[in-house]
């Protein structure tokens, strides 16, 4: 059960960490009602400098949750009822709205699923590009319009001086989504997060985006969270990924670990609907749904839909008590307790 893995390009420094989740608990609710089932519970998660992580999982896993909670951009009625989300020395989670407004665009930038949709219509391109430039750099009008040609070239825009006079309806997605990129590189940010930044591309602008997305990476060393659904994508430029199910983090590990040698049955059912769905054009679900596991409040969270609990006959252990998050090996991590049995997980018995 493998996906065709490519090593990264360009092996970088990594180490200092640039962005650390820790328990991070995310909730909706509606006045005066307490939420049942968090949409983030207990997640953590860490991205050094100089590398991109992808958290990927099934839809509502709470991916962008996650993400909006680290940008401080959550939809009204959700917020962040635990943890810390720590960039540098200061805790995203807690920063007031004024000075969270600084990070934003300077030290952590965001790239979104619809670039066009993303840019001010009413904006030249080159007014939005240069806005990080003025607010963040102090650069003059004059060196800031300078800068956003070099930034516009940079990613690929032909003829640069003509498109920084633009409006977001005169591009295509592709080009949008370049200029999106040259904006949140303009403040030379530590953090990028990056929630489905290719997803609204066709496929030729998509591999596009990708390589310019991992090149400035490389570049520039800074560290990339990557939310995306598709593994195909985690393959091509990610360096760790980490698996999400009912909002807490269930496997992660280098990709090659994790994609290579799956520990968790839930990893191993999604590389195979991913596998069945590019090799055959099938799509394979995963019997049951994680609205049922996120009722769950004791236990595994996977168990009501695994098949390993039920064939290694432990279910009892499964829906006892939570797994803890215990190391399969190098960076590898995996939460359940049936990857304790070792090579038994990786037989018949798995079943998915
Ligand atoms: N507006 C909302 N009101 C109430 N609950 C919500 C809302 N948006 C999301 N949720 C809850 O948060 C959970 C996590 O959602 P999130 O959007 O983070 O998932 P996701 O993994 O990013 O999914 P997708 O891949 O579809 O974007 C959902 O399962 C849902 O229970």
């Amino acid at each position: 059960m493998r996906l065709p893995y490519r090593p990264p390009p360009t092996p970088v420094a990594t180490g200092d960490t640039a962005l650390e989740i820790r328990g991070l608990r995310v909730e909706f609710s509606e006045p005066g009602h307490a939420s049942a089932t968090p949409a983030v519970d207990g997640l953590d998660l860490t991205v050094r400098r100089g590398e991109i992580v992808a958290l990927v999982g099934e839809s509502g896993s709470g991916k962008t949750m996650t993400a909006l909670s680290a940008i401080g951009l959550l939809p009204p009625g959700a917020r962040v009822t635990g943890g810390r989300i720590t960039l540098g020395e200061e805790d995203l989670a807690t920063l007031p709205p004024k000075r969270m407004n600084r990070v934003r665009g300077h030290r952590l930038a965001m790239l979104f699923q619809q670039p066009k949709a993303m840019l001010d219509p009413t904006c030249t391109v080159g007014s939005q590009v240069a806005e990080p430039l003025r607010l963040h750099r102090g650069l003059s009008r004059r060196q800031a319009r300078a800068r956003v040609v070099e930034l516009l070239r940079d990613v690929g825009i032909p003829e640069p001086e003509r498109r920084a006079s633009a409006y977001a309806h005169q591009l295509s997605g592709g080009m949008a989504q370049r200029v999106m990129i040259a904006a949140a590189l303009a403040a030379d940010p530590a953090m990028m997060i990056a929630d489905e930044p290719t997803t609204a591309l066709d496929a030729t602008v998509q591999a596009q985006i990708l390589r310019l997305l991992r090149h400035k990476q490389r570049e520039s060393g800074m560290a990339v969270l990557l939310i995306t659904h598709d593994l195909t994508i985690v393959t091509s430029i990610a360096d760790r990924v980490a698996v999400m199910y009912a909002g807490r983090v269930v496997e992660e590990g280098s990709v090659r670990e994790v994609f290579d040698a799956p520990e968790h049955p839930y990893t191993r059912a999604l590389l195979k609907a991913s596998l069945l769905q590019s090799e055959e054009g099938r799509l394979f679900s995963i019997p049951g749904s994680a609205t049922q596991s996120r009722a769950l409040d004791h236990g595994c969270r996977f168990q009501p839909r695994c098949p390993l609990s039920q064939n290694l006959g432990i279910t009892g252990r499964c829906s006892g008590a939570e797994p803890p998050l215990h190391t399969c090996g190098g960076e590898h991590r995996c939460r359940c307790w049936a990857s304790e049995h070792g090579t038994e997980l990786r037989g018949e018995a798995v079943g998915v």
